[in-house]
């Protein structure tokens, strides 16, 4: 069974119909990419899944749940979380106190039954855990402000992780990291595949036919196609409609 089913999704601005009938299923641990042209209504479709945007009709459920009329921090608390874009880091906090602040949210009151110096090292060390996921741990004493972009982008991740989710969105996780910080995102996303399922909007195509087990392309609003990196890059329709394009590009 999916965790995560996108049912005919559809939502307009005006007379533009930005998502149309959008339907695609996540398997546990499945990482599924969406691609497509700027403007075919991505970041659209991954608001309507984190429940920023309202969509006009269809359904999101989670689990067979349906969590459509759900808003944005009752669909964290069941475990769909959204990274990037959104995350609001506290520039003056420290790298560690950051992600405690979300295992805090995360846990809600659990923490208050040990004693506030037992409490504070708990939150501790599983804040250290999270962070060394995101292979941040070495920063953790670091303030938020004095990070690179790229270590930036790995607080984030790794405040999302905190959330412990079971469907992640990943909305564009390599906009703006250059070169070798990239890579090795790419590959911390490669280490953590399997332990949730994911959606990924990614415009660095070598990362997303590295990291997908499925790729759904929506064009104009509308997927055109779903099915495994292979699938896609043989696709004819995909080709003439987009990644022919990309490459030759
Ligand atoms: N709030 C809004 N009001 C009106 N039009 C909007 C709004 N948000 C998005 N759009 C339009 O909807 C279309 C899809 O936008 P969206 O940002 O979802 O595309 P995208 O695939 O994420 O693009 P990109 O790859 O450039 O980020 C665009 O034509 C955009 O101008």
């Amino acid at each position: 069974m999916s965790l995560l089913s996108v049912r005919n999704l559809c939502k307009t601005y005006g007379a533009l119909e930005v998502t149309k009938d959008v339907s695609f299923d996540v398997a546990p641990g499945e990482l599924h990419a969406i691609i497509g042209p700027n403007g075919a209504g991505k970041t659209t479709l991954i608001g309507q899944l984190s429940g920023q945007i309202a969509p006009a009709s269809g359904a999101v459920l989670l689990d067979g749940r349906d969590v459509t009329g759900r808003s944005m921090a009752e669909r964290v608390r069941l475990g769909l979380a959204r990274s990037f874009q959104i995350t609001s880091i506290l520039p003056r906090f420290t790298v560690l106190e950051n992600v405690a602040v979300a295992v805090q949210a995360r846990s809600g009151s659990s923490f208050r039954f040990f004693a506030p110096v037992a409490a504070e090292a708990a939150l501790n060390d599983d804040a250290y855990e999270v962070l060394a996921k995101a292979g941040l741990n070495h920063r953790a004493d670091v303030r938020a402000s004095a990070l690179s972009h790229g270590e930036h982008r790995q607080l984030e991740l790794a405040i999302a992780l905190a959330t412990q989710p079971r469907v992640l969105l990943l909305d564009e996780p390599l906009a703006g990291i250059g070169g070798q910080e990239a890579g090795a995102f790419v590959q911390r996303l490669a280490a953590l595949k399997g332990r949730f399922a994911t959606v990924l909007i990614e415009h660095d195509m070598d990362a997303v036919f590295a990291l997908a087990d499925r790729i759904s392309v929506l064009v104009y609003g509308e997927i055109i196609a779903t099915g495994t990196p292979d699938e896609i890059r043989n696709d004819a329709k995909v080709r003439a409609a987009y990644l022919g394009d990309e490459e030759a590009a």
